[in-house]
Parts: structure tokens; C-alpha cells; sequence
């Protein structure tokens, strides 16, 4: 069963061709990363899978019918980019009044208290923090118990702290079996909740995998050591440096330490790991 889905999807504004051919399935308990650099073209998806825009070819579906139709959207939870709160209700009034869209939403200390709110019931939203203010704001999107959640930058902007009140979250209702839509600039957010990762780049998906199937993908391996500056060495796709170590991107690590040894070049602390989904990301968008 698929909650939402894009068959080859385009958009254009004017000229601009914002999606160029997109197809993506959400399904149950899915937890979906969808990252891309500025302009790729994920908030026009979003937008398209929650009805707020038309396609202008191809087909989106929201649990098998049009997502425009208010029945459709009654089991989703959107929070987008930007989003506006009424300066002047109160916290626990901007609450009631989302729930009061829903036949059977949350209690509103639950919602609260998931979202690290409690203590802010009355306080006006025009006096809460940016952070605070943001929480609210994903907190609505999960105040009708929805199926699937579209999240659009959740966290873009916000410290360590309040990032992992909504990490957790988001988590919480995913273990619950909510299937998740999450855009995000964050590669290490994505990495910590996604099982699935959509990668757009100028309108098209490059990439839709789990997130070591799109490590292994790129097919690079890092291998980082405390050295004086090395000889030419086979397979080494690039080297940079950082904290007086020196890493080396290649997709044959054995290989490179075999060289490094019988080059004997007098390295120290060696590590080797997999690419991060950072190093992938690049790679894929910069093709
Ligand atoms: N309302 C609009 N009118 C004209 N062009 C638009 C409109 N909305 C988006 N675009 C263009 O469509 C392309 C995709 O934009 P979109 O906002 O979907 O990308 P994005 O991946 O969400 O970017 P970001 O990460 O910067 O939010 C961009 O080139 C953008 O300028």
C-alpha cells in the first residue's frame, strides 16, 4: 500500500522547470530523507504530495486519490518552510484550534510534552523564542495523529538542544508506525533518522537507496592519518587536511595502506571508515 505517490512528475513556474520527471513512493512506516542543494526542487514536491500545487504533467496521488481533496488530507501532518503563528494566541490555543480540524486528535499536554512545550501553555506566541516557536510549529503537524508527516527543514536554524527535542520526536511517532517525509540541509539529521533517502539535484531524483546504500554508491573509502606530506599515491581521488591529519578519499583503501607502507612513509594514527553520507551527497549533487 503506498500512503502518497509522484508518477513522473514535472513543474515548471514560467520557464523554470523546478521537477523534471519525478516518481516517489511513501509507504508505511517509512521514514524518508529527501535532500538536494538549494533549488533542487524538494519544497515543489512537498507541496505537490500535500495538494497545495499542481503538477504541470504527470500524476500525484495522497492515499489513493486527489491530494487537493480535503478527505485525503485529513491523515497528513504538514509543517512547511515558513509558517506564520498568530502573535497574539496562546500557545495552548494555537492547539486547540488545530485539533479542533480533527475528529480525534491529540491531548494537547501530550503534544505539548512531546515537543518540549510544557510551562508554555499560556504564553502568547508572539513572546516565544525562535526555537520555541519552531517546535510549535512541528508540533501542529502531528496534532491530528496523522499517517504520514511532511516535514519541510524542520530544524534549519535551530541549536543542538532544541535539534534533538524534535529528533526525538519525530522518532517517537515513526516507532509508532508514522511514515515521515523530511527534507533537510542537515546530512547528519538525515543520517540519524532516515531509512530511506531521496536525493534530488536540479529537478530529478540521483539517488533513492538507504543511507549506506547511498555511501557505498559513491564507492569511496576515507583513510585519514597523522603524516608528513605523502608521494604520489595510486587511487587517491582527493586529499585534504584538518587538525594536522590528512585524509585521502579512495575506493580501494587496502590498496592505498599496502603503498603507504612500502613507500614507508612514517604515518601514525590510521583510521579508515566509509564515506559519510556528507561526502556522498557531494559527489552525487556536484555529477
Ligand atoms: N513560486 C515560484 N515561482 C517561481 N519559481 C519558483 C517558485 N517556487 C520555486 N521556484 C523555483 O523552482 C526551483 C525549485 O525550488 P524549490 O523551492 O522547490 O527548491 P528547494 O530544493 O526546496 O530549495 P531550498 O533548499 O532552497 O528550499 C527553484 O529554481 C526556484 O527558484
Amino acid at each position: 500500500m503506498t500512503l502518497a505517490r509522484a508518477v513522473d512528475v514535472t513543474r515548471r513556474y514560467g520557464r523554470e522547470l523546478a521537477l523534471a520527471g519525478v516518481s516517489l513512493d511513501i509507504k508505511p512506516g517509512e521514514l524518508i530523507g529527501l535532500l538536494g542543494p538549494n533549488g533542487a526542487g524538494k519544497s515543489t514536491l512537498v507541496n505537490l504530495l500535500v495538494g497545495l500545487r499542481r503538477p504541470s504533467s504527470g500524476t500525484v496521488t495522497l492515499f489513493g486519490g486527489d491530494p487537493r481533496d480535503p478527505a485525503r488530507r485529513q491523515h497528513i501532518g504538514l509543517t512547511p518552510q515558513e509558517t506564520g503563528l498568530p502573535a497574539t494566541l496562546r500557545v495552548g490555543e494555537c492547539v486547540d484550534y488545530v485539533a479542533a480540524h480533527f475528529d480525534n486528535p491529540l491531548e494537547r499536554g501530550e503534544v505539548l510534552t512531546r515537543f518540549g512545550l510544557d510551562g508554555l501553555v499560556k504564553r502568547q506566541t508572539g513572546g516565544l523564542s525562535g526555537g520555541q516557536k519552531r517546535r510549535l510549529s512541528v508540533a501542529l503537524a502531528f496534532v491530528g495523529r496523522p499517517r504520514l508527516v511532511f516535514l519541510d527543514e524542520p530544524t534549519t536554524g535551530l541549536d543542538v538542544e532544541v535539534r534533538h527535542v524534535l529528533w526525538e520526536a519525530i522518532r517517537a511517532f515513526h516507532a509508532e508506525g508514522g511514515a515521515v517525509l523530511l527534507t533537510s540541509h542537515n546530512l547528519e539529521e538525515v543520517e540519524a533518522l532516515a531509512t530511506r533517502v531521496v536525493v534530488l539535484g536540479a529537478g530529478r531524483v540521483l539517488a533513492d537507496d538507504t543511507v549506506p546504500a547511498i555511501r557505498g554508491l559513491v564507492g569511496v573509502h576515507r583513510v585519514s592519518m597523522a603524516s608528513t606530506p605523502l608521494p604520489r599515491l595510486r587511487g587517491v581521488v582527493s586529499t585534504s587536511e584538518s587538525d594536522g591529519r590528512l585524509h585521502l578519499l579512495t575506493p580501494d583503501p587496502d590498496q592505498l595502506v599496502r603503498d603507504l607502507v612500502t613507500a614507508t612513509v612514517p604515518f601514525r594514527d590510521l583510521e579508515i571508515r566509509p564515506t559519510t553520507l556528507e561526502e556522498a551527497f557531494l559527489q552525487l549533487t556536484a555529477a
